[in-house]
């Protein structure tokens, strides 16, 4: 084949960030323009612009959205409203989070599916709102956050922060600074790390949930694993104390549980869809499993009759051990969810060779 000649470009020509597509498939990234102006024309190439890993637009209503981006497909959306993580996608750009197909983006009503945040109080286990006010509440982005201890090499994050408004000090006379990281790793993983410090003068106590709502395909296909003879609270009997017997956890009707003291690693294994979703939690001992089922989904106006059967909620969870922070103190609470194809078969919780299937 004849060498190609190729045009001279002015050293003025764009070099932006460019994608390279054949067939469908992205062959090759961030290549910079004048490469590519140098490759058209030779064989069937399409070529995009690189899309950014951090992109902040409108969403429903109007709402600010922020939008993260991995180079190999995955993303994830939160809304500022509430820091409301409401989708989820692997690198096929199949959604991971239920969101309901009667969801308000509304204000006051909190979102209905995604990953909601409770605090300062979680369901009823105290004076407040169910849930507490922070997934009703206007975050920011937060420019200037706090360093971690390990430096992320990640680029598809956003930090937020919720400081309560002159309204929440006089229903709760707390001052606070609440910060949220949300990253979307590089093989798709999302992490969301909530970090809270009591700049108060007095003492901080609070519950805390993140409510997530996983995407399945069908509720009665779906087996959890790792909770298994563990105690729990039951909110279906007054919060009485029970201990679950037996096997993996399975659904054929309303579930409202809050297991206490829970390993770090949770299974849910979805059989139709041949995935497993894996929650890693930290500074989070507890989590909740709340399947509303047919008769209180029709009583709920954000939420469509048969939306039960494709959504569990798995929310890590600090619930009956309240958090109280001394003054300057900071409290972190990490959840990390991953969703790999399952070769899973019976047995006990191995989340590495979960991972690895
Ligand atoms: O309707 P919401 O206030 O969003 O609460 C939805 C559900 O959240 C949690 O999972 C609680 O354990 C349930 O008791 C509650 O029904």
């Amino acid at each position: 084949m004849e060498k190609p000649t190729y045009p001279r470009l002015p050293p003025s020509f764009p070099s932006s960030d460019i994608c390279f597509w054949k067939g469908g498939e992205k062959f090759a990234t961030r290549c910079k323009l004048r490469q590519v102006f140098r490759v058209l024309g030779y064989g069937s190439w399409a070529m995009s612009v690189e899309k950014p890993p951090v992109e902040i637009c409108k969403g429903v209503n109007g709402l600010d959205k922020v939008v993260l981006r991995e180079v190999r497909g995955s993303s994830a959306e939160v809304y500022l409203y509430g820091g409301h993580v409401t989708s989820w996608r692997n690198d096929h750009g199949e959604e991971l989070l239920f969101l309901s197909t009667k969801a308000i983006f509304k204000p006051p009503k909190a979102i209905r599916g995604g990953i909601p945040i409770c605090f300062p109080q979680f369901g009823s286990h105290g004076n407040l709102d169910q849930h507490g006010f922070a997934r009703n509440r206007f975050w920011s982005i937060d420019t200037n956050p706090p360093p971690f201890p390990t430096v992320s090499t990640n680029k598809a994050l956003i930090d937020l922060i919720f400081k309560p408004s002159e309204e929440d000090l006089k229903t709760w006379p707390h001052s606070y600074e609440f910060r949220l990281r949300i990253t979307l790793g590089p093989g798709g993983d999302l992490m969301l790390t909530s970090r809270i410090r009591n700049i108060d003068a007095k003492p901080l106590s609070f519950t805390f949930a993140y409510h997530t709502y996983l995407s399945v395909s069908d509720i009665s296909e779906v087996r959890v694993e790792g909770l298994e003879t563990l105690d729990f609270l039951d909110n279906l009997k007054a919060k009485e104390r029970f201990t679950e017997q037996g096997d993996a956890i399975t659904f054929e009707s309303e579930v409202d549980k809050i297991y206490l003291a829970t390993p770090t690693k949770i299974a849910v294994i979805d059989h139709e869809k041949k995935r497993t979703f894996v929650l890693r939690k930290d500074g989070l001992p507890d989590a909740v499993v709340w399947n509303p089922w047919e008769k209180k989904a029709k009583s709920m106006a954000d939420f469509g009759d048969d939306d039960y059967k494709h959504m569990l909620c798995v929310e890590a969870a600090a619930v009956e051990k309240v958090i109280t922070l001394k003054p300057g103190e900071e409290w972190k609470g990490r959840l990390e969810l991953s969703a790999v194809p399952s070769s899973y078969r019976s047995g006990q919780l191995d989340p590495q060779r979960v991972l690895q299937g």
